[in-house]
């Protein structure tokens, strides 16, 4: 390659890779994969050492990827958080390997972590307390996020051990589990909301929001692998030593991580967590491996960009490849059409392999899509894998492509595309089967009315039977139960049972009915914010776009969504039809009645799920006794009334603080003995 075409390429190289940096780490929201993404900066990188006259000091492979917005402030950090130099290779590593030995002879260990894919994040305690929650920014400063951070669970706000510096910054790695990922992202699909690709994009977009209490509702995990301060050599010999001792004074630490003496035993670890790391409820997407003891990491130094006594090694995501045998258009209640590729059954990560996402009609125009094509498949962290691209050696000349349908396969009614919107939509909400049929499966969905004795199937069925037509129809089943016992399966007691479910839905608060209407983009924390700030649904439905849009973080995709809703007479009758039927469509001002003052001057945390009541109840319940709510477990709390569920962290804490644990039962009897 001429100095002048390496000029070019490095150049095309950098524009791309800072491309590709600010969707990652701002926007949370990559174009390609970290493989793809880490062969260019080794490319670049190799240009870099080829033609040295090109090396610009603000090359990406001279920079911390940055995630710096303008939405916080800006911290310094302490000291600098660098990124790791990371290989795909066993060659590499034992490179590394054979680097270390020549600076620092061969008496020396290795402390093997595993690499947590999400964000990283610093955090500075002054005399035990948690001040500052700092992202790694472009590793020289970052975005002070501790309100987000504070919310998370496994981040202890005050520690209530011994033995810390006075003045310690710990690092960690904050992330979410696939669970709840999964579920999350599930809803946020069903709501029409921007999907994530994975759980470590959802992780990042969640820090950065500007909500607390939103974070608060994503459960969030943090791992800490890493302690800083003034004193720390002369405290501990060691990484390994530090992270037993941050463990005792109350951190999460993974329990995953080995001392190795050697190479070939930390190349063992790696072999053993490539297969086992499917088994782990989180996301890792490789290993870490740090030279253990401090004094010889201090004689190993840094380069600019990294530390030289520590690499990690990534595990390639796994990919197959398989026949593409056709694409299934399916429906959502929001009338969200969805392509979905069937595969030749095909193993992967363990499981077997029939389906995979194509998102939309550009990403098949941009795969290329043709019929009998072979494609390549990979698994991320969602539930469905994806297709990541044609084996273009496979193609037969004369594949033809594939061709988006005009009309909606459930109803043929000519789907539409909005101006900017990737998706399409059949427009014929009020007659295209899954959509009457999903609006009304959300409508009494757990998060929304949570009708008791109904589920999704009940709902399919009643609609074939031409009971149910919209979610009015629900409240008028008590009328018609002389058809429903002559159902086949449907029992005079399951029908009761349905009846008093439905009844007792209609106590649902506003908020819940809002969210239960299933208007498009209005998720459960939007049906939230809509109900606090209108009161009502009649002054909502009277608002404008621009009326709407003034509530905090409502856009203008959602305020439009909203008043179509609204322009729409039959949404208007249909509301009606629910303020008739009694259910409530306004915000109930809640003033806690006094009741009593059996609990007068005693402190509550409420944790876990309960049979008789919910916590809101629970809540009431306590405050109108005279009853204080706390949000800790700490040595002043006087109860701690658990229900199932309890996290076992908290119920460890509450028993060692000794602290009466009791039921809701117990409560009442509290109250009652009082
Ligand atoms: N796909 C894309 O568009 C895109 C863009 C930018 C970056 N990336 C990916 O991100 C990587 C660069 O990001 P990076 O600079 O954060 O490097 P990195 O993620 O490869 O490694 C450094 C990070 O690892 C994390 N980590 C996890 N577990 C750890 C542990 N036990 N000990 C220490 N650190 C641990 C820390 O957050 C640390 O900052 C690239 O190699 C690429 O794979 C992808
Ligand atoms: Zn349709």
């Amino acid at each position: 390659m001429s100095p002048a075409e390496a000029a070019i390429r490095i150049e095309e190289l950098t524009a791309e890779l800072n491309e590709y940096n600010y969707q990652y780490y701002v926007l949370a929201n990559p174009s390609i994969s970290d493989y793809d993404f880490d062969q260019k900066l080794k490319e670049l990188e190799e240009l870099e050492r080829l033609f040295p006259q090109f090396l610009d000091a603000d090359s990406p492979t001279q920079k911390v990827g940055g995630d710096i917005t303008q939405r916080f402030n800006t911290v310094r950090h302490r000291w600098p958080m660098l990124s790791l130099s990371n290989t795909y290779s066993e060659q590499e590593l034992r490179d590394f390997d054979a680097r270390v030995r020549r600076a620092i002879g061969d008496d020396f260990e290795y402390v093997c972590e595993l690499k947590f894919d999400g964000l990283s994040i610093s955090l500075t305690y002054e005399n035990g307390v948690l001040k500052r929650a700092v992202t790694r920014g472009d590793g020289v400063q970052g975005d002070d996020v501790t309100a987000n951070v504070r919310t998370i669970k496994k981040i202890p706000n005050r520690l209530r051990t011994e033995g810390y510096p006075e003045l310690f910054e710990i690092r960690g790695e904050i992330f979410m589990h696939r669970p709840a990922f999964q579920r999350l992202n599930n809803e946020r699909i069903e709501n029409g909301e921007m999907a994530y690709a994975n759980p470590r994009n959802f992780a990042a977009g969640t820090i950065k929001l500007q909500d607390s209490a939103e974070v608060a509702r994503r459960p969030l995990d943090c791992f800490l692998y890493f302690l800083n301060a003034d004193n720390r050599n002369r405290l501990f010999k060691n990484h390994w030593e530090s992270l037993e001792a941050v463990k005792s004074w109350g951190f999460h630490v993974c329990e995953h991580t080995a001392l190795c003496a050697n190479i070939d035993e930390a190349l063992a670890f790696i072999a053993k967590w490539e297969k086992e790391r499917h088994d782990l409820s989180y996301d890792i997407d490789g290993i870490v491996i740090k030279v253990n003891d401090y004094g010889q990491q201090e004689e190993l130094g840094f380069t600019a960009k990294s530390p030289r006594w520590s690499i990690s090694y990534k595990y390639k995501a796994e990919q197959v490849e398989t026949v593409f045998q056709s694409v299934s258009y399916q429906v959502g209640r929001t009338g969200a059409v969805t392509p979905v590729a069937n595969l030749k059954p095909v193993l992967l990560a363990g499981t077997t392999v029939k389906r995979a996402s194509l998102h939309n009609a550009n990403e098949i125009a941009r795969l290329d899509l043709r019929e009998g094509d072979t494609v390549f498949v990979e698994k991320g962290g969602e539930i469905i894998p994806k297709v990541m691209g044609v084996n273009m050696l496979k193609r037969s000349p004369d594949a033809l492509p594939i061709v988006y349908p005009l009309s909606c396969p459930e109803c043929s009614t000519l789907l539409v595309r909005k101006a900017g919107e990737a998706v399409h939509y059949c427009p014929n909400d009020e007659g295209c089967p899954p959509q009457i049929v999903g609006r009304m499966q959300h409508f009494i969905s757990r998060k929304a009315m949570d009708i008791e004795g109904m589920g999704d199937e009940t709902i399919e069925t009643f609609y074939r039977q031409g009971l149910l037509r919209n979610i009015i129809d629900i409240y008028a089943l008590q009328d018609k139960q002389d058809i429903l016992i002559g159902l086949e399966r449907f029992g005079q007691k399951s029908i009761d049972n349905m009846l008093a479910g439905i009844e007792k839905s209609k106590e649902k608060p506003f908020e819940k009915v809002l969210f239960a209407l299933g208007i498009r983009y209005v998720g459960e924390t939007v049906a939230r914010k809509l109900a606090l700030h209108f009161k009502n649904i009649d002054v909502l439905a009277a608002a404008s776009k621009a009326e709407i849009e003034m509530v905090h973080e409502i856009g203008e995709r959602i305020a439009e969504s909203v008043t179509e809703y609204f322009a729409n007479d039959i949404h208007r009758e249909q509301i009606e039809r629910l303020k008739q039927h009694g259910l409530k469509l306004a915000v109930e001002e809640k003033v806690t009645k006094r009741l009593g003052d059996a609990l007068e001057g005693k402190s509550f945390v409420i944790s876990g799920v309960f049979e008789q009541f919910s916590r809101e109840e629970l809540t009431a319940i306590i405050e109108s006794h005279g009853g204080k709510l706390l949000s800790s477990i700490s040595g002043k709390l006087d109860y701690l009334v658990a229900g199932d569920k309890m996290g076992p962290s908290k119920l460890a804490k509450a028993e060692k603080l000794r602290i009466p644990i009791i039921s809701e039962k117990e409560l009442l009897q509290l109250i009652a003995n009082n």
